[in-house]
């Protein structure tokens, strides 16, 4: 008996103990609760007020402000500003850093190609490819602004005028466009740039297609990793990075590699009013399919300019070879074709003696033709950021475009086959895979949601 009593009496001692205990851990869990509330409310206020400071840059009454708008008009003949074109010239003419997401086509490049005219110094510009660099400054020089590249095919009188003008004060060059392999492999090229810093005339560093900075994003370039020494070297230069492309995960990402986490963030809409989209089930014969296309070819878009999407080179070839037996005259553009040739192609449909360009996505970065008025994917693309950026090629004018994508199923696996070494490469396969088989909802808002934004 006495066993049992000793056993009673050491229970209820437990039992008491354990109620102080949760009567502490009670009183914890209510004081956790209350500073989570004071907490949420702080935050609020502080992301209320960032929205504030964000409002600000859309002002008009900065020191630069006059010049601004009047070389936008005398020198780019642009009369209004598009959604975030002001707010990211003004944050990067503040010498701060910033990001701006915006889609294929929104007018990335004014914001800064138009504040390195109104800059002391040079601007330099990171891009991941010498064409697309090669489209810009033809376009700049157009407008009779001094612009020029440094590759590897640079001869060495033309290395030295460059490395010339960047220390010198009345140099008319104002960008300099360079490879991020340039930065990373070349450290003549990097001392140059710490004389052009000391002598104050780094005036920003610009880096397109900044997502490639990431391993998240579907495009990682590991010589943009490198990138991450600029802040450090060089931290009185703003940067200002360019994207049409990045989740919320890339941008952190992004940030912690450039050593930006106050960067400024801006985010035009992904949507564009103008483009339809569409997903068509991709008959299982090959023969059956192009018939398909034919027919909207030649019927729904009749004598208009657009783009065919291949998966390999191979299906490029065989597309053109069909389309044009039945009559349809295309140009066949992948990255095996000889540079020569390719330029003629692509001249020939910006001029619309061909109206048809059949390629892989080596057809791509810099594709800037307005009237361009459909987008066929014959097959899937390998995300929904490349579905977005391929397709995005259409409409520049903003007239009513198509984007038709043909699905199915064999071609989820001839994708993954393709992907699956990237690290998040399945998973991008399969988010375009349920794009293309949720029928229920607009596609319009699933692209919608896909980039962050909110949508009906
Ligand atoms: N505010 C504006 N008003 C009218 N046209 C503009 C404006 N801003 C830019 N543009 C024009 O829009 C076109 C696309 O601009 P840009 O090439 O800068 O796009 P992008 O965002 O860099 O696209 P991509 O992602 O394909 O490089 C260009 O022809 C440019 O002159």
């Amino acid at each position: 008996m006495d066993v049992y009593r000793k056993e009673l009496a050491d229970t209820k001692q437990e039992l008491d103990t354990i109620s102080i205990e949760i009567d502490s851990l009670l009183q914890r869990q209510a004081s956790l609760q209350q500073r989570k509330t004071e907490l949420d409310s702080i935050l609020r206020q502080s992301s209320a007020k960032s929205d504030d400071n964000d409002k600000k840059w859309d002002k008009q009454d900065f020191e630069w402000s006059n010049n601004l708008l009047a070389k936008m008009g005398s020198v780019f003949n642009i009369q209004t500003l598009r959604p975030m074109q002001l707010q990211t010239m003004n944050v990067t003419m503040s010498c701060k850093d910033c990001m701006l997401i915006m889609p294929t086509g929104g007018g990335k490049s004014l914001c800064f190609q138009l504040p390195a005219l109104l800059s002391k110094g040079i601007t330099l510009v990171v891009s991941p490819l010498v064409s697309l660099m090669e489209d810009q400054i033809m376009a700049l020089e157009r407008f009779g602004i001094d612009a020029t590249k440094l590759d590897a095919s640079a001869s060495k009188e033309k290395v030295k005028a460059v490395q010339e003008a960047m220390l010198d004060k009345s140099a008319s060059l104002k960008l300099l466009y360079v490879t991020p392999e340039k930065l990373a492999k070349s450290k003549r090229f990097m001392a140059k740039l710490e004389k052009m810093y000391q002598a104050g005339r780094f005036s920003r560093l610009v880096i397109d297609e900044v997502h490639c900075c990431s391993q998240w994003g579907h495009d990682f370039r590991p010589d943009y990793k490198f990138l991450g020494i600029m802040k450090r070297q060089f931290p009185e230069v703003p940067i200002l990075g360019l994207t049409a492309t990045a989740t919320t995960k890339v941008l952190e990402d992004v940030k912690k590699i450039l050593n930006i986490p106050n960067c400024h963030l801006f985010k035009a809409s992904f949507n564009r009013p103008n483009l339809f989209y569409e997903v068509k089930a991709k008959p299982s014969a090959f023969k059956e399919t192009i018939s398909e296309m034919v027919e909207l070819i030649d019927k729904r878009f009749r004598n208009q300019s657009g783009i065919v999407y291949c998966f390999t080179q191979k299906e490029s070839e065989e597309v053109t070879r069909e389309l044009r037996q039945q009559g349809i005259k295309t140009g066949c553009y992948h990255a095996s074709i000889p540079a020569k040739q390719k330029s003629q192609i692509h001249e020939m449909w910006l001029a619309d003696k061909i109206l048809v360009i059949v390629a892989t996505v080596a057809f791509g970065m810099g594709i800037d033709k307005p009237n361009v008025r459909f987008v066929i994917h014959h097959s899937i693309s390998k995300s929904m950021e490349n579905l977005y950026q391929e397709s995005g090629r259409a409409g520049r004018d903003e007239q009513r475009s198509d984007c038709i994508v043909y699905y199915r199923f064999a071609d989820v696996f001839k994708q993954s086959t393709m992907v699956f070494t990237e690290q998040t490469g399945l998973d991008n396969v399969y988010g375009v895979m349920s794009y293309c088989l949720d029928i229920s909802k607009c596609r319009r808002a699933s692209i919608a949601r896909h980039f962050g934004e909110l949508w009906g």
